[in-house]
């Protein structure tokens, strides 16, 4: 049975990509496409199933409040996540039980490797920092990947007692040290040419582990948003991380 799908955030840089892939895949059927001017009721005029909500930190509350409300389930990529807008999420699918949401940092299965392969190295160094690149256009800084990547890697360290790392910092200009996630420092590059690239630095003595992603086309997000199209009208709830998702 073919799964009725619908893109919101399809004019943009993922957005039009996750367009193209749903239209291309066997299984699925394309019943609307959205535009930062199109209504939201055009999602259950069209009688969507699972919607693709690939927009901007400041639409995507309203885009899944509508969503949950109307019993559509979503995978969103989109960023700005905060543990007041996880509660209210909470909230909305309590209300709607039936209801699935996937919430991915990231859709590339390199980049959730990375994500995976730096909690495991977490506790085995005593510093850590993380320094994610991106485009020139990006909204959010540090970017959805790094934030999660950082709490990762606190979680890692905090379940293994090590203690929050200390900062020998006494003289420098606001924002040197990046900015603090869970303890974790996290710098932002915004350059035009890059799409998004993440290292994580380890650092003990004597040596130093740098794990390194690089999205080098937005092609690689698809085959994450497909199987989270696939897998998310059977996983009522939240799930957060595509990693849930991947036979790990
Ligand atoms: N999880 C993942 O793997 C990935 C996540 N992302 C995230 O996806 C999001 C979109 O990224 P990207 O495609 O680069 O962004 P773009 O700016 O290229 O596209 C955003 C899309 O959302 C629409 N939009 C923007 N603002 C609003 C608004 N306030 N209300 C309604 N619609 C709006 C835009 O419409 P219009 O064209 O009219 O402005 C456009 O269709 C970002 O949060 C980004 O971080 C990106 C790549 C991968
Ligand atoms: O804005 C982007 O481009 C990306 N956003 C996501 C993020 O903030 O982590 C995923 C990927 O890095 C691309």
């Amino acid at each position: 049975m073919t799964l009725r799908v619908a893109v919101i955030g399809a004019t943009g840089r993922i957005g039009s990509e996750a367009v193209k892939a749903v239209e291309a895949a066997p299984d699925l059927e394309l019943v609307a496409a959205l535009g930062r001017s199109d209504k939201l009721e055009t999602l259950t005029a069209a009688d969507a199933q699972v919607v693709v909500e690939l927009t901007h930190p400041d639409a995507v509350m309203g885009n899944l409040e509508y969503c949950l409300a109307n019993g559509l389930h979503v995978v969103t990529g989109t960023t700005g996540w905060t543990d007041e807008r996880l509660a209210t999420l909470d909230g909305w699918l309590a209300a709607a039980p039936a209801t699935g949401v996937l919430i991915a940092p990231n859709f590339s299965i390199g980049a959730v490797l990375a994500m995976q392969f730096a909690q495991q190295a977490a506790k085995y160094f005593e510093t850590v920092e993380v320094v994610e690149l991106h485009h020139d256009r990006k909204a959010d800084a540090p970017s959805g990947t790094a934030t999660r990547t950082a709490q990762l890697i606190a979680a890692a360290r905090a379940a293994a007692g090590l203690p929050r790392q200390s900062d020998p910092t006494t003289h420098g200009l606001p924002g040197a040290r990046g900015a603090d996630v869970d303890g974790v420092p996290v710098h932002s590059v915004r350059l035009r040419g890059l799409l998004a690239h993440q290292e994580v630095l380890l650092g003990d003595t004597g040596e130093t582990l740098t794990i390194r992603h690089d999205s080098l086309h937005h092609s690689c997000f698809m085959p994450g948003i497909l199987l989270g199209v696939r897998k998310t009208a059977s996983r009522p709830g939240l799930t957060l991380g595509l990693e849930h998702l991947l036979d790990l």
